[in-house]
């Protein structure tokens, strides 16, 4: 099948790569010229693990362009829009401009019978908006909303076999029949391995979405809050997470206590579920979100306050080693990282903060130019005064205390991340803090 993908970011490459590696035809169209030079040049603009391999496979077996002309959509059965929907600026809201101009780009190239699938993380309300402006510039062109649950790190095995599919698809029964046999279509392999499908209307495919990461971050402060119980009586968080994750109704998963959740999606995405529920007046079926955020950012406090402490206070011309940039591993995204927010947050108190990861430092430098950058471990760890881990990235937690401590200055550690042994790193003549571990 002819398909084609609008937005060609973090979700978008990956769906355009991913569709294609299946045997479809497909075309993106994105407005950010780099990118799309990139991805045209089969290479891939960000990092994430095995997008290199399916751009070269697919691009090899001619399945795939990318362009930055609208015009390349035409022809296509099925247009999957996944432009940005960040935080608004000076608000909670989601910011649908992207959403919106898409929109007008694609509808000039429609044909009827064509299918809309909205992949976009958006406000409840925003897929049948949507549907009625495609109608009206298209009569005979359908929209259907197909929210998207990939996570950053294992994008591409998360879109080729996903844990579910849902399809929010339109009231019109003969025009929901066209949409679900269009996106069967699209979706014929991971159908055929057993994957669970959805089958709803708009708005529960759209505010499943929301709920989803709402009950991911619900879950993340949950941890977090008790391990701020257990620094005031002295308890271990990861174990009290062991014993309740062996209840299967609980689960071991998520409930990795540290500085707490970043990237371009929890975050924004419980902010703008809040200011949605507030606008139809449901603000306080959950008003807990807004604990659940204040939870989450009191955590990256907690790190630098961790970090003073271990200095007696004197932060300033102190260096510290910041080890970890990105929102989490295995990828280059710093979009609301707590790891950045804590480099930035001890830099203002006046250290001498020196960070170090594996693939986040370009995107840090162009948005952070105040920071020191270094791309060897080795140098950021000489003469600290204080080390941070603050993104689990497998070299940090590899690192061997005793050549660590034949490089610092001090030895003093705050493990953000609770992903080092105490135990191993205090017999190595370490001062070791964690996160709710005593
Ligand atoms: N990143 C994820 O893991 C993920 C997972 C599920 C859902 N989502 C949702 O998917 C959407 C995209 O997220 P992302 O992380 O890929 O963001 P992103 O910022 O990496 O990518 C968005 C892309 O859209 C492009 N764009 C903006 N306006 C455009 C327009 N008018 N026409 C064409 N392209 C345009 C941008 O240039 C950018 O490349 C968001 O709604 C997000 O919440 C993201
Ligand atoms: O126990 C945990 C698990 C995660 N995190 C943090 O939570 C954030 C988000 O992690 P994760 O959910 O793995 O990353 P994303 O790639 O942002 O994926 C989330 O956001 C996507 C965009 O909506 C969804 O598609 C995914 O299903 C959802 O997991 C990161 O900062 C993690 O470090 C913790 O602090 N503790």
């Amino acid at each position: 099948m002819k398909i084609s993908v609008i937005g060609c970011g973090y979700l978008g490459a990956v769906h355009a790569a991913a569709m294609a590696q299946l045997g479809h035809q497909v075309v993106g169209f994105d407005i950010d010229s780099y990118r799309i030079s990139e991805l045209a040049a089969g290479r891939a603009p960000f990092y994430e693990p095995q997008l290199p391999e399916i751009l070269a496979s697919a691009g090899a077996k001619g399945g795939l362009a990318f362009s930055t002309d609208p015009a390349v959509v035409a022809g296509a059965k099925v247009h999957f829009v996944a432009v940005g929907t960040p935080q608004r600026a000076g608000g909670y809201a989601a910011d649908l401009s992207a959403v919106d101009a898409a929109i007008d780009a694609l509808i000039p190239h429609l044909a009827p019978g064509d299918l809309v699938v909205g992949k976009s993380t958006v406000p409840v309300g925003t897929a049948a908006a949507l549907a009625a402006r495609v109608a009206a510039g298209c009569p005979g062109a359908m929209l259907a909303w197909n929210p998207e649950f990939l996570r950053e790190g294992f994008a591409v095995a998360d879109t080729i076999t996903p844990d579910r599919i849902v399809y929010g698809l339109p009231a019109d029964p003969a025009q929901a029949a066209s949409a679900k046999a269009l996106l069967d279509e699209v979706y014929a392999t991971a159908l055929a391995a057993g994957t669970p499908l959805v089958v709803t209307d708009y708005q529960t495919a759209e505010l499943v979405k929301v709920a989803a990461n709402a009950f991911l971050a619900t879950k993340i402060s949950f941890i977090n809050a008790m391990a701020e119980i257990s620094e005031s009586v002295g308890a271990d968080v990861t174990q009290l997470a062991d014993a309740i994750g062996h209840d299967a109704r609980i689960g071991r998963r998520f409930l990795n206590a540290g500085v707490g959740f970043g990237g371009g999606c929890l975050p924004k995405d419980i902010r703008a579920f809040t200011a949605r529920a507030e606008e139809l007046g449901r603000g306080e079926s959950i008003a807990f979100l807004k604990e659940i955020d204040a939870i989450n950012l009191r955590r990256r406090q907690r790190v630098v306050d961790l970090v003073t402490e271990l200095l007696d206070g004197q932060v300033f011309h102190k260096k510290v080693a910041v080890l970890g940039l990105s929102f989490k591993p295995e990828s280059d995204d710093i979009r609301d990282s707590p790891a950045l927010d804590v480099a930035v947050q001890l830099k203002g108190l006046g250290a001498d903060v020196v960070a170090v990861d594996p693939k986040a430092i370009p995107n840090s430098m162009r948005t952070h130019p105040q920071l020191a950058y270094t791309e060897e471990v080795e140098t950021a760890l000489s003469g600290a005064h204080a080390v941070v881990l603050v993104t689990e990235w497998k070299v940090f937690r590899d690192l061997d205390p005793a050549w660590v401590a034949g490089l610092v200055e001090r030895q003093l550690i705050v493990d953000g991340r609770n992903c080092l042994d105490p135990d191993a790193w205090r017999a190595a003549g370490w001062t070791y803090r964690g996160m709710g571990r005593g």
